[in-house]
């Protein structure tokens, strides 16, 4: 993925966003129509396909195809918060965006700056992650990426519309199948986490949307 985005052409990152964002928005995209957006974004949504842990993280119901960013020369994307509704094809199809993805593709020592900073009720946490690794934070949070002040930071971002659309379930629902794996792992009676296993598939079929 890395050789192909090296050679790749590039296009305004303001392309694909709403008046708030385009103010704060300086970096460049694949076109939404290239085929290497589309090839790429399918090896991205295949990996994930093999994640437990981005699923129980997640639980997605739809996913925008993945897109791609490149940011350099001081380029940043100011605090924004993610549009809530977004199109998922030409044929006007829309997801809501739960849960915001980034791919991290470029390595933290080959560029400068460039953190991603999500900003919650408990202040700013911010992430540089080695390349082939991804953060999910919820859409409702202001977020921003840090100026790229040397090299080039190349990520993949895109949406999930998750079968829970409140953060605070969600992450009970993470925070409850951790624990059931981890009581699993470590050979935990099995009628206790057998139980447990219904109480997290009774509040996921009381608190899912599809
Ligand atoms: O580049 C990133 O890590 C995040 C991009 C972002 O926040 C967005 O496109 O809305
Ligand atoms: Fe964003």
């Amino acid at each position: 993925m890395r050789t192909a985005l090296a050679s790749a052409e590039w296009t305004d990152g303001r392309e694909t966003v709403g008046a708030q964002g385009a103010k704060v928005k300086h970096n460049r995209q694949l076109p939404d129509a290239s085929p290497l957006r589309r090839q790429l974004g399918q090896t991205v949504l295949a990996a994930l396909t093999k994640h437990p842990l981005y699923h129980a993280a997640t639980l997605p119901l739809r996913t925008l195809p993945p897109r791609f960013n490149r940011y350099e020369g001081g380029g940043e994307y100011g605090f924004h918060v993610d549009g809530a509704v977004m199109a998922l094809d030409g044929a006007g199809a829309q997801i809501r965006s739960d849960v915001s993805c980034t791919l991290f593709l470029s390595e933290p020592h080959e560029y400068d700056g460039g953190e991603l900073i999500v900003s919650d009720t408990y202040g700013e946490h911010e992430v540089k992650l080695p390349a082939g690794d991804l953060i999910v934070y919820p859409s409702s949070s202001l977020h921003r990426v840090a100026p790229v002040t040397r090299g080039a930071r190349i990520a993949s971002f895109f949406w999930v519309q998750s079968l829970i659309r409140d953060d605070s379930r969600r992450r009970l629902l993470f925070e409850l199948d951790g624990s059931i794996q981890a009581l699993t792992a470590t050979g935990a009676d099995t009628t206790a986490v057998l139980q447990l296993t219904g109480i997290y598939h009774n509040l996921l079929r009381q608190w899912a949307e599809t």
